[in-house]
């Protein structure tokens, strides 16, 4: 093996002190790409610094739907637009599926945490959610699982029907198939999946060449013999049933927002993409209409100005962050931070929502343990040819089950993912370390059951949570992270729901499968669930009040609506109140999506840029 030979010395990496991690699987991988032994992809645009101040629009924020947004207008020949983004071009790992965890923590991570309330996920450390955003090109579209999942119809038929006009379930679906281009073959031979999907867009789509197939399938399988059935595609199925979710991925590399809509158009001579910039305020003048934004770029503060528009695409977190710090937001907040009110706007950075998510750990005695050369011949495999492990995502599998509490219901309220994890696995710990954030003692639990059997871990993910929370300032810098309240369980029916779902998923022990391969619930070791017998309601609702994280989903906090007081833009985006200012990104979505909600993103995107042409006859 020619690469065993001449990288020895980058083989000697992928044990670290702390054993094989996904860190030091990264540092072989970053050994290749020094050593010239790994060709990338270029997905960098180069650091610009314009003499121009003056454009027609400006987008804040370069992730799933402010690329959208930056592709679309400056198809106007006629627009000069610049776009803003804090973070700079996304590393190597962003385009190996296998590595998305490593980046968590990073200088490409904003590594927000929600706030401590002293009852929820007090079995994390901290006994706070880590709420990772991707922050570079592409945003958290760089960072995310790659799941592609566009969501029910009813979901967007509930936007309509809110009154928001824009947004009939017709316009929403063009928008989607606008953007999508299926590959995949199979998929494309059958003419009831061929039909629901795009074909041309800038947005690759396919399916992982997975390396536990035969195990996923029979977990289908299980899911089909306990009633969540087994459907061909998921998209086709209006993501009601189980089956392979698609990815946002393509021959074991990454699709994100900046693959798809920035790199094919970095040379546009009407467009200006300046990286490593933080928009830190919106100007707005005395009449209420945006003109600029005053930005920091390597410690240098510069003024921008817009004679059409100001687009805040900077996702759920920062954009109700920067228009309160622009004087836009609940007055009597915004005075306590000596902020002047120029729209007292009651909704921004609340009606924010997530999906919670709930593990179940299930134990089994397949698959297998993994060698260390195994796992060098799994690098080798990705380096040589793009496939084995690191060509699909991190540790979570790609097949999903999306289901209803109630009977007979057509409309999913969970989605469950299973994760297949080898006995004894080296990078389950870091993964629940970055990902979940659980503390020791549930952590130990977890990877102590793992040292003898397969893990079977089940996410189970409440898809339209009753319970709101949201976003307020931590101080009027722009650099604190704003205070995010997540408010998980605020509302009991939720917990209700979780429960609920989740007696349901553990059915699949019962299952001709499972029962060959002697699979059993592991006890996660929270000292407050410990009385409890394993699989009864009180037990699950105590795991789920202290165990429960974040799917990374934050929507809504910068709400559609009809007017000020229970929402912060219009139907076409725009900002109640303020003139030539409007929000498009996951922040709009005025309820929550069935399912993972960056295809829902960039739909946004799609849509809203649609809406800005048709304002100005384009
Ligand atoms: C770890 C993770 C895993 C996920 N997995 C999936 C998945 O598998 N499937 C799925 O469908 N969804 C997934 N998601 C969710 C999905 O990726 C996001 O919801 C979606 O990308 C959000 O899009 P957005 O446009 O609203 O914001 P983002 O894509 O987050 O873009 C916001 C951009 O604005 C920039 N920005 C913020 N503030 C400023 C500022 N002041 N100045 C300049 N720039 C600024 C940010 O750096 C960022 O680039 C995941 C998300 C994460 C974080």
């Amino acid at each position: 093996m020619s690469l065993s030979v001449t990288t020895s010395p980058c083989w000697a990496q992928l044990v670290s002190t702390n054993g094989i991690t996904l860190s030091s699987i990264a540092a072989v991988f970053q050994c290749f790409v020094t050593a010239n032994l790994f060709l990338l992809d270029d997905n960098s645009v180069p650091d610009v610094s314009t003499k121009y101040d003056k454009f027609d629009f400006i987008i804040i924020g370069a992730g799933s739907a402010g690329s959208a947004v930056a592709n679309r207008l400056s198809e106007v020949e006629d627009w000069k637009i610049l776009l803003l983004e804090a973070g700079g071009d996304p590393p190597f790992t962003s385009d190996i599926p296998g590595l998305q965890t490593t980046m968590y923590g990073t200088e490409n991570d904003w590594q927000y945490k929600t706030v401590n309330n002293g009852i929820t996920s007090q079995g994390l450390k901290d006994g706070s959610v880590g709420w990772t955003k991707g922050k570079m090109l592409g945003g958290s579209s760089s960072i995310n699982a790659l799941a592609y999942v566009p969501g029910n119809t009813q979901d967007y038929q509930n936007w309509y029907d809110a009154g928001n006009e824009e947004w009939s379930v017709e316009d929403v679906q063009r928008c989607f198939k606008k953007f999508e281009s299926l590959q995949n073959e199979k998929m494309l031979q059958d003419p009831n999946i061929k039909d629901v999907y795009g074909h041309n867009g800038p947005l690759i789509i396919n399916r992982y060449n997975h390396t536990l197939r035969t195990y996923t399938d029979l977990v289908i399988e299980s899911w089909d013999k306990i009633g969540f059935k087994r459907v061909s595609d998921l998209k086709a199925a209006n993501f009601l049933g189980s089956g392979i979710i698609t990815a946002t991925a393509t021959n074991g590399v990454r699709q994100s927002t900046n693959k798809a809509y920035l790199q094919p158009i970095k040379s546009r001579s009407n467009l200006v993409i300046m990286k490593d910039t933080l928009v830190t305020k919106i100007l707005i003048n005395d009449t209420l209409s945006a003109y600029g934004v005053e930005v920091e770029k390597n410690g240098r503060k510069k003024v921008y100005y817009a004679s059409k528009e100001i687009i805040l695409s900077a996702g759920s977190v920062s954009s109700p962050q920067l228009l309160m710090l622009s004087g836009v937001g609940p007055k009597e907040h915004l005075e306590s931070y000596n902020i002047e009110t120029l729209v007292d706007s009651p909704m921004v950075g609340q009606n924010l929502q997530d999906h919670a998510l709930l593990p179940i750990t299930i134990y089994a005695n397949a698959p297998g343990e993994k060698t260390l050369l195994n796992m060098m011949s799994d690098i080798t495999k990705y380096v040589a040819i793009r496939e084995g492990v690191f060509a699909q995502s991190s540790v979570i599998s790609d097949v999903a089950a999306f289901y209803s509490t109630v009977d007979d219901a057509t409309y999913p309220n969970i989605e469950t993912r299973a994760s297949i994890i080898h006995k004894n696995s080296k990078t389950l710990e870091y993964y629940l370390q970055t990902k979940f954030r659980y503390n020791d003692t549930v952590l130990a639990s977890i990877v102590d059951l793992n040292k003898d059997y397969a893990l079977y871990l089940f996410e189970t993910i409440l898809l339209h949570p009753y319970s709101k929370g949201y976003i307020s300032l931590q101080s009027n810098d722009p650099k604190d992270a704003p205070l995010i309240y997540a408010n998980y369980f605020d509302d009991s029916r939720d917990l209700d729901v979780a429960v609920a779902g989740i007696k349901m998923a553990t059915k699949i022990l019962d299952t001709p499968y499972f029962k060959m391969i002697k699979a059993f619930l592991g006890r996660m070791d929270v000292p407050e669930c410990n009385e409890y017998e394993l699989d009864s309601e009180d037990y699950w609702r105590c795991i789920c009040i202290n165990l429960v994280t974040s799917i990374f989903h934050p929507m809504g906090s910068c709400k559609m609506g009809s007017d000020i007081s229970t929402s912060v833009v219009n139907s076409r985006l725009q900002v109640h109140g303020v003139n030539n200012l409007r929000v498009i990104d996951a922040g709009v979505f005025p309820s929550t999506i069935s399912g993972n909600i960056d295809a829902a993103c960039i739909m946004v995107g799609e849509r809203g840029s649609e809406l800005i042409k048709e304002d100005y006859n384009k």
